[in-house]
């Protein structure tokens, strides 16, 4: 993170497409055909209707391969439960402004822990609800899908939300990258860039491509 900028595109596959069975491997897999970062979408089956994995997944995934892990906690309490993400090997934790934590105090801690932090959006929130949070934060990721499943449709009535944040981060002289999250293949990953968005997460479109390298090259040449 400390060498990328908002400049640069960075292809996160999300794990929560890949073979559960296999791990290890898919980790491998990923990084091999040219992923810059992994996204660990963690679901509690509260804030989000379902569970996926936790801190152990997360560790497992840490001991494979030293590939940047960008941990999405879809989670209601992350104050609660941030040390366990912490201590299994996360480089940057992102939260929900819409949980029930202090989010000022959420990232400190997680800096404080010398991660990078970012604030997460869901679609119907709007960006105002992040922005206070704009001065401390690495990165802002606008849910581009409604949270909780992988493999659903890009929403492209969130892009209105990058190209504000953008904007304002430009004019502030900030420096946050701008995520998105859901449906990004490579129809959707052009409006979102033109939108102003830099990390593309994507699951079904890498993990399930016939050629992984080919789609996550694909993505990077838009
Ligand atoms: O956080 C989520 C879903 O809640 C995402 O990270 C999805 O996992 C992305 O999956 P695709 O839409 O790319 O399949």
């Amino acid at each position: 993170m400390n060498t990328w900028t908002p400049a640069d595109r960075l292809i996160a596959p999300s794990l929560l497409a890949a073979d559960f069975a296999r791990v290890g491997e898919e980790t491998k897999r990923a990084v091999a055909s040219g992923a810059d970062w992994m996204h660990l979408d963690v679901m509690d089956g509260h804030f989000v209707p379902n569970i996926s994995f936790g801190p152990s997944t997360i560790d497992a995934v840490n001991q494979t391969d030293d590939v940047f892990l960008d941990v999405h906690l879809m989670i209601s309490r992350p104050d609660v439960y941030l040390d366990d993400y912490i201590k299994a090997g996360a480089d940057m934790i992102t939260v929900h402004v819409e949980a029930d934590h202090d989010v000022n105090e959420t990232l400190d801690r997680i800096h404080a822990a010398g991660l990078k932090a970012g604030v997460v959006i869901n679609p119907a929130t709007p960006l105002s609800a992040a922005e206070p949070y704009f001065d401390k934060i690495d990165m802002l990721l606008v849910m581009t899908v409604v949270p909780g499943f992988g493999g659903q449709s890009f929403m492209p009535e969130t892009m209105p939300k990058v190209t504000e944040a953008a904007k304002i981060r430009d004019q502030r002289g900030l420096n946050f990258h701008i995520q998105v999250d859901g449906g990004i293949d490579a129809k959707t990953a052009p409006i979102a860039i033109e939108a102003g968005a830099n990390v593309l997460v994507a699951g079904s479109s890498t993990f399930r491509a016939p050629d992984m390298a080919a789609a996550i090259s694909q993505l990077k040449a838009i």
